[in-house]
């Protein structure tokens, strides 16, 4: 055992075990000089690497905090400055020269290279300060960070898969350093956030999410792969570009584009099996396509698709708890979706199993009765109630709706003219909610707002798309057309509102919120499919986290400061139905609650005693 490489011992350790107790070693070795700050019941981390190496890896690394003795013994001395410098010291001095970066961009750098040089110091930076951090290294700023991804690159991370790979997955799969992987974020650029098509350098989105899967859901950094599959892009300013990094022809499509990804998909699975896989940031309708291809046969979902829908699902329970009403009388609401991409079809879709699962309707069609949908044009309504006045009508060979497939279908309404404004469906519709998942910011339009709120006392303005100025309108603009009545919430972060001399609460609806806690819910249960009723359960989790005084104050549910907490009871949800649905395919520690065992498996960013294995000890 001892003549493994040592990383590879503690990543093929299950999940709970991350490292190795002291006690394996022998007590002969533990009286020697070389081991003075270890004790039989240390927890340490092993490592066949020796000197710079051991600097370099930010897996090992722990810049200024070496002890004397682990220097000693990983042929450090003399290589870092004399004087050992606790977290505590390290934390400070980072976030000092983090506050003095100026722009978010600029901080994005500087925590992309401390990721780089020291992840242990950069996960305890993040958990610390995850409301303020997520917006640098997640969304807003990481949709930056990918229209420029090709310029501030400096250092490999992640695997990509190109037009190039064809044929060599399977073989180059094995590239990958580490033998156990638990979640993998895959994007193929198509449709990054609200921003379309950003080809490879969507790489960041992955980088990102991951991120959050450790810091939030307490995933182990070694067991995350992010990925991209470059499979072109059609972004003309990306191809014309001499510095993009990504393939320099357009997208893949049809027959090959689907056998690329399954190329890839198989590869995955014979060299990690039990990994999660989350599609993330895949254009309609693609992402449906391929969800639907895969998930009854591996461990998968669509992150805008799934957890959009999930979180989204949460606001809108939680929102009708902050209006006094009961959960169990989702369908007696009328929403609005704008937005009839991925993320604005599973969000509805997830409204509509929630109606059915609560039993209230009779039919999916009822439930399906509920939802007014507009895409870009306006409403999915009757063509041949068309108006044809020219102003409101798309031009000649646009909004043409015989493209439109059959999910997006159930939403058209046969009594209504197709392509109504937003601002007409509202005031013949008179909605308690309006949902936006379209990308296009500002159209939620001050007349379709105020039209809203002239009908209801609550109106609930939900514009989820990402980020903050793709929103569809501003959190400052819906208390502002709602003399302050609305429940806000947005996607990315905005800050709370004063309005005429009182705080107006903001809330964030991202799927941040849900699957770093479904990952390690699936990671601990290692089950085998993620299921409807996981994500239905997640939301209905998600909703019952806030207390009666923070509804009563416009807050639907923690924020992203409590990712951690959040995630710990999603995870032990998502796990009990991965054993209820006889998916889970690891047993459960006899003795032991499964809240407990979550708890205890979630990584901690901490120094542990690093030990140098050479085979003599
Ligand atoms: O990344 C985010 O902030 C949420 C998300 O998945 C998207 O907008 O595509
Ligand atoms: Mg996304």
């Amino acid at each position: 055992m001892l003549k493994n490489p040592a990383l590879k011992t503690v990543h093929a350790a299950s999940q709970r075990y991350i490292t190795r107790q002291v006690r394996s070693y022998s007590r002969r070795a533990l009286t020697t000089l070389a081991f003075p700050d270890l004790r039989l019941e240390t927890t340490v981390q092993t490592t066949t690497k020796h000197g710079m190496d051991v600097i370099h890896d930010p897996l090992l690394s722990k810049g200024t905090a070496f002890s004397i003795a682990e220097r000693e013994r990983l042929g450090i001395r003399g290589l870092v400055p004399p004087r050992t410098q606790e977290m505590d010291k390290q934390l400070q001095r980072i976030m000092r020269n983090l506050r003095q970066s100026k722009t978010p961009l600029e901080k994005f750098v500087f925590m992309t290279a401390l990721q780089d040089r020291n992840e242990t110091l950069y996960y305890r930076l993040l958990i610390d300060n995850l409301e303020e951090l997520s917006q640098i290294i997640y969304t807003p700023t990481v949709g930056e960070a990918c229209l420029r991804f090709h310029s501030i690159y400096r250092r490999a991370r992640g695997m990509y898969f190109s037009t190039l790979d064809r044929g060599q997955m399977a073989a180059m799969i094995h590239n990958w350093p580490h033998d156990q992987v638990d979640v993998i974020v895959v994007t193929d650029g198509s449709r990054v956030l609200g921003l379309g098509d950003l080809g490879a350098n969507g790489m960041q989105i992955p980088i990102g999410k991951l991120s959050l899967y450790v810091a939030g859901g307490g995933i182990r950094p070694t067991s995350i792969l992010p990925v991209v599959l470059d499979v072109g892009t059609n972004n003309e300013a990306l191809l014309n570009d001499p510095l993009y990094l990504g393939m320099g022809h357009r997208r893949l499509e049809g027959d090959e584009y689907y056998s690329f990804v399954d190329e890839w998909v198989h590869a995955i699975h014979t060299r990690y099996p039990h990994a999660l896989i989350q599609f993330e940031d895949f254009k309609y309708p693609h992402a449906y396509n391929l969800l639907n291809k895969y998930k009854e046969k591996y461990c998968c979902f669509n992150d805008d698709i799934q957890s959009t829908s999930a979180v989204a699902l949460a606001g809108v329970l939680a929102s009708l708890k902050a209006r006094g009403k009961s959960i169990d009388t989702l369908n007696e609401e009328r929403i609005i979706c704008v937005g009839a991409g991925s993320a604005g079809v599973g969000v509805c879709e997830g409204i509509i199993d929630c109606m059915v699962e609560q039993g209230k309707v009779k039919t999916r069609e009822e439930a399906y009765s509920k939802i007014w949908m507009l895409d870009q044009y306006g409403l999915l309504g009757n063509s041949l109630l068309q108006d044809n006045d020219g102003a409101r009508s798309a031009p000649i060979g646009l909004g043409d709706r015989s493209n439109l497939d059959e999910r997006q279908l159930s939403y058209l309404k046969k009594d209504m003219k197709d392509r109504m404004s937003l601002e007409e469906v509202v005031k013949a519709v008179k909605p308690t909610v309006i949902l936006g998942l379209s990308g296009s910011p500002g159209v939620f339009t001050e007349g379709a707002i105020r039209a809203m709120a002239a009908n209801v006392e609550k109106p609930c303005i939900f514009p989820l798309s990402n980020p903050t100025h793709q929103s569809e309108c501003t959190a400052e603009q819906a208390f502002e057309w709602t003399d302050g009545r609305a429940i806000f919430a947005s996607g990315s972060p905005f800050k709370d509102v004063e309005y005429k001399g009182k705080i107006r609460k903001v809330n964030q609806i991202n799927n941040a919120m849900s699957f770093p806690g479904l990952g390690l819910g699936i990671t601990v249960s290692r089950a085998s499919r993620v299921t409807g009723k996981m994500f239905l359960e997640t939301a209905v989790t998600i909703a019952s986290m806030a207390s009666e005084d923070q509804l009563k104050q416009g807050i639907l549910f923690p924020g992203v400061g409590a990712l951690r907490q959040v995630s710990k009871e999603v995870a032990t949800r998502v796990c009990e139905i991965a054993h209820d649905e006889g998916l889970a395919r690891a047993p459960m520690r006899p003795g032991t609650s499964l809240r407990n065992e979550i708890e205890e498996s979630m990584w901690v960013p901490e120094y542990v005693p690093t030990i140098r294995i050479d085979g003599h000890i």
